[in-house]
Order: C-alpha cells, then structure tokens, then sequence
C-alpha cells in the first residue's frame, strides 16, 4: 500500500547488515548470517578466523554509528527534526528490537535507508525482508497495532546517484596518490563487489533483459564513477564468494583477476570497492589482507581506494532521500526498491517476473 503523499513522516531507520562485537559474538553472529543459507561449515570457520583477526570485532556497527550521528547533524542543520533510528538483520541492535522501540516512542511513519545502495536479493529484497520480520515481532506483542498502525518505508536504491559517482572518482584520485609516481598513469582500475549466485543475480531484474539487475547495476555505477575519475578503461571483477564451490557465483574473483592482469603485464591497479558503502570485514579482510597479499606475490603495486560512506556527500544524498519523501514524493516515483513495509518491490526490480499465482 501506498502511503498518501505528504505523510508526515516522524523519524528515521538505518537499516544494515550488523557485525559481531566481540568474540563471544562471532559464532552467534555468522550462524544468523547463514541459517538455512547452504554455506559450507569450512567456510564459515574461515571466515570466523577473519573476525578472530580483528580481535572479533567487526567495524561495521562503529562505521554505521558515525554515519548516523554525521545524518543527525546533517538533519538538524537542514532544520529536519527527525530521530535516526539503528538496526540490523544479523546482529544487535537487531531490527526487531528497534522497531519496537520506534513503535513505543510513538513513531508511525518511518523512512528506512538500507545501507546497501543495490537491487536484488541481497542488496534489496533480503531488507525488505527484515522489515517485514520486524512487523510480524511487533504485531505479535501488539495486539491492537492494527487499529494504530506503523508505516515503515524503504528508501530507493542509490548506486546511481551523483553524490555517490562524485565520491567515488574522489576516493579513486586519492588512491592513486598512494601509488609510485611512475606507476600512477598506467595503472588498472578495477572495482569490486560482493559476489552472489548466478542464479540470484538471473532472478532479479528486468524480464526483458533476462534479469542480471545486481550485476548491471554494478556496471552501470563503476562505468560512472571510472568516467568521472577520467579512467579510459575499468574491469569489475567480485569478491568474498561463499557458497559451495560447484555452485555458479559471479566471476571473476578479485584476487584471480589480479594475477591475470599481472599475467597481461599490469604494473599496478587501484581497487575500488564500489558495492560497500565502509570498510567493514569483507574490505578489511578480503582486500586489506588477501587481495594485497595476492598482489604482492604477483608483483602489481595496489592501493585500495576509500569507501563512500565517510565522504559528506553520502550523507547529504541521504538527507536529499529523506527531504524527497517529505515533500511527498509517491514509492512509485521514488524509484527502484522504494516499497512500504516490506512488500515485495515492482517486476524488473527484487524479482524479475511475477509467479503465475498471487502470493
Ligand atoms: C550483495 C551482498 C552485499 C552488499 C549489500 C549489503 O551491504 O547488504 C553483502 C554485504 C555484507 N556481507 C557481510 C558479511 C557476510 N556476508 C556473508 C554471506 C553472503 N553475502 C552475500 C551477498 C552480499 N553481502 C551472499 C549472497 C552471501 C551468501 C550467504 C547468503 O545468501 O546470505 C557472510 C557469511 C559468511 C561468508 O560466507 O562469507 C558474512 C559474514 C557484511 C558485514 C561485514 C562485517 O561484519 O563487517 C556486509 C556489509
Ligand atoms: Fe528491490
């Protein structure tokens, strides 16, 4: 259902992924991740290791504790008096536990902006998916919510907004800085994001065009932000892929790719990590670590460039989705992703055509 235009809406959700903080937090924390997902148990004691690595710690919820607190600033400087809100899907505080809190502060109509800027299951639906969750958990514990109901809206996906493409290119020109000055002209770019089944990535998206909305977005905004930085030429290449290994994933891997194109003669590359929007683990680990270490065993110089979510212009594109829906802009017109609590998004967008019966 779509709410009236000019719904005034009375606070703010961050809605991410979430991240253990502590060790006791790791294991808890991953089976959460991963329940009912077929990830291999290897694959989760490796990945376990990564978060030992940094005392099992994630960065993740201290990286989206500043974004809110810069967005609250942001906020009452543009005179838009709205609380921003904190939750996650996979670790505390939880979604659940903050909608109830939302709910008992008297909130009704809530904007909630995913910290993943992407369409797709994971990128877009899998959050739409938490918000609906976290209906089910309050209404069970609310017996007269349908008589005084909440409104929980996701924000449109952002990959493609100026804002976004502006800081990109900046984070790129500064890692090149960080290269050999005779290294700097000819390096390769190459952007990266998370991997996903192939079959996920066929599953949303434009029937037309066979699907593929993840992928073609990941194109589209690392095309953008390598034109924007003044790169003739780019790669996008994936990363941090999980599932068992005779199951498709998008390819190629970063860390293959780095061999090939030292294989091809490349010197040096710059890596943007373009489908995160901070340095949590999967940066901090899988580039940081690995895909350095793969670069300093094949000879290419790397720098890795910064991810999006420290540069004010993040925080301004959020204060400009936020200002739109107060002026009342329909999740029609909002775009891709924009949908209210947590129903499915339109044809071409989460899913790529509509089962044959209603669901
Ligand atoms: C598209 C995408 C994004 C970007 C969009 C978005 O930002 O939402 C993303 C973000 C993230 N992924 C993260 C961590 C993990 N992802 C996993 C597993 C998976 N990710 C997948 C996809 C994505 N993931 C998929 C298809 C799986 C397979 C299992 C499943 O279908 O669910 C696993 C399980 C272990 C493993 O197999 O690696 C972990 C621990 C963290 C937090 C890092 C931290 O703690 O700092 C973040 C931000
Ligand atoms: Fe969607």
């Amino acid at each position: 259902m779509t709410a009236a235009a000019g719904t005034p809406f009375d606070a703010v959700l961050l809605l991410s992924f979430g991240g253990p903080d502590g060790p006791d937090d790791v294991r808890p924390f991953l089976e959460n991740v991963t329940r009912g997902r077929g990830v291999p148990p290897e694959r989760l004691d490796a990945v376990a290791e990564h978060y030992f690595h940094f005392g099992g710690v994630s960065p993740i919820n201290a990286l989206n504790l500043d974004i809110i607190d810069r967005l609250q600033a942001a906020l009452a400087a543009a005179q838009i008096d709205l609380p921003v809100f904190f939750g996650n899907r996979n670790w505390h505080p939880m979604v659940e536990d903050t909608v109830a809190d939302l709910y008992a502060a008297g909130h009704r109509h809530v904007l909630v902006f995913p910290t993943s800027a992407w369409g797709g299951y994971s990128g877009c639906a899998q959050y739409h998916e938490d918000i609906a969750r976290a209906l089910e958990s309050l209404a069970a514990a609310t017996p007269g919510l349908a008589d005084d109901p909440i409104t929980l809206r996701k924000l449109p996906h952002y990959w493609d907004r100026p804002e976004m493409t502006s800081a990109c290119a900046d984070a790129i020109a500064d890692a090149r800085t960080r290269l050999p000055a005779e290294l700097r002209d000819d390096a390769r770019l190459v952007f990266t994001a998370h991997s996903i089944p192939v079959s996920a990535d066929v599953a949303a998206g434009p029937p037309e065009l066979g699907g593929h909305l993840y992928s073609r977005q990941v194109t589209a905004a690392s095309k953008k932000a390598a034109a924007a930085a003044g790169f003739a030429a780019h790669d996008v290449v994936w990363q941090s892929r999980s599932g068992p290994p005779q199951i498709p994933w998008l390819e190629p891997d970063i860390c293959d790719h780095l061999e090939a194109i030292a294989a091809d003669g490349a010197a040096a590359a710059i890596v943007c990590p373009i489908g995160f929007v901070s340095d949590h683990l999967e940066v901090v680990w899988d580039l940081d670590t690995e895909a350095v270490e793969t670069a300093g065993e094949v000879g290419i110089a790397l720098a890795r460039a910064g991810t999006v979510g420290t540069d004010d212009r993040y925080i301004d594109m959020i204060v400009t989705l936020i200002t739109d829906q107060l002026e009342g802009q329909t999740t029609d017109a909002a775009g891709l992703g924009c949908t209210d609590n947590g129903a499915r998004c339109a044809v071409g967008c989460c899913v790529s055509q509509r089962p044959s019966r209603p669901s």
